[in-house]
């Protein structure tokens, strides 16, 4: 069966907060060289006192054990081998820090027109920055690969949601850093050509992640649903089109925009709707992430077998470090009922020789406090 399991912790209701010293065995199970996530306290819409924001890295670590691609061996890392139950294994990660920062000179490139939840997130974490709107998340980040942009933003989950698993997936494909993380309250408005009314709504188009957030609402309303790249660009569709049977989900800023009016102020199911996005780079990471500061790590553990074993020892070697874990996502794509997932592709820096491109069928997201070049972590 291919399935997925998440299980998002609490960072405050799992151990009690971690003691900086460093744990009684030296011996505990080594299964990831970390990179580290830095992130402050919940950062939403720039409002965090703490904000995340810090270095986020992302990038396979070879049988060389390599962090980042940089070759550093990390101190809190007990051995650089790459085997978990004698099966290879990648582990990426990624570290964020805090926000603030003045983004002018910056360009971000994002999926969407212009008004996307994406594009806003990226000027709510870059003051400043010049946004560069993209066809699919995939042009983004090849855009950053390629030199073309300083930065790319990515939503990876949502409280609504959990992990979104493609562009996860994605990620992986590249040699980025995480540079910056931005956690949004996503309030999704239903638009519609000047004049039109609610009850002349046959359709609503939007994003697949804003359809599925403001389902029961839709259910409601008695809709078709059709998805499209991106919520402003439905908006734009709308215009262009002089769709006048037809409403989208999309920001209110989109609505000044366009000129739309607004049918309907906070569709989503749920009250608190926060999406979490990623601010890649090429590395090395741009921002520098103090030891001391409130910070996050997360990491992809990759291996080819023994699943539950390999998410025992990465349990046990977070509590024997007594490190809180926000985040595991379990994902296997191979065993059991159901139609197989494809392998997750991931894009192996350390290996020797170029970069490549490797096929796993498990993988393990995780995050957790502390920052990347703490030893402890
Ligand atoms: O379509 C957009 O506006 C995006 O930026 C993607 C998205 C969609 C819904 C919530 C968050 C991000």
């Amino acid at each position: 069966m291919a399935y997925t399991s998440s299980l998002h912790l609490s960072k405050h209701l799992l151990l009690p907060k971690p003691h900086r010293a460093r744990p009684s065995s030296s011996r505990s199970p080594s299964f990831v060289r970390a990179a580290r996530v830095v992130d402050g306290a919940p950062h939403v819409n720039g409002q965090s006192k703490k904000a995340p924001n810090g270095k986020v890295q992302i990038n396979g670590a070879g049988e060389k054990g390599a962090v980042n691609g940089h070759g550093k061996k990390g101190p809190g890392v007990v051995n650089g081998k790459t085997h978990v139950n004698g099966h290879d294994r990648i582990h990426l990660s990624v570290t964020t820090g805090g926000g603030g920062q003045d983004g002018t000179g910056l360009r971000v490139a994002y999926q969407g027109a212009p008004g996307a939840y994406s594009e806003f997130a990226a000027k709510t974490a870059l003051p400043g920055c010049e946004t560069v709107p993209c066809r699919a998340f995939a042009d983004a980040l090849a855009a950053v690969d390629r030199g073309l942009v300083d930065r790319a933003i990515l939503p990876v989950e949502s409280t609504m949601e959990g992990t979104a698993l493609r562009n996860y997936d994605l990620l992986l494909r590249h040699d980025l850093v995480v540079a910056q993380e931005i956690n949004l309250f996503v309030h999704y408005c239903l638009l519609a050509m000047p004049g039109v009314r609610a009850t002349e709504v046959r359709r609503v188009i939007s994003h697949p992640m804003a359809l599925a957030h403001c389902g029961r609402a839709l259910a409601r309303l008695g809709v078709d649903r059709e998805p499209v790249e991106d919520t402003a660009g439905a908006v734009e569709m709308l215009r262009s089109n002089m769709m006048l049977d037809t409403a989208a989900i999309a920001s209110p800023r989109a609505a000044d925009l366009y000129g739309l009016d607004v049918l309907a102020h906070g569709l989503q199911d749920e009250s608190w709707n926060v999406t979490r996005f990623l601010l890649l780079s090429k590395p090395p990471s741009p921002v520098a992430v103090p030891v001391d500061a409130d910070a996050k790590t997360s990491m992809v553990v990759a291996h080819r077998g023994g699943s539950m074993a390999v998410v025992l020892k990465v349990l046990s070697a977070f509590s024997s470090r007594n490190i809180n874990m926000s985040k595991l996502e379990v994902i296997n794509n191979e065993g059991g009922v159901g139609e197989p997932r494809p392998p997750v592709m991931i894009l192996d820096t350390g290996a020797r020789g170029a970069p490549t491109l490797r096929a796993f069928p498990h993988v393990l997201y995780v995050d957790c406090e502390g920052a990347a070049d703490d030893p402890l972590v």
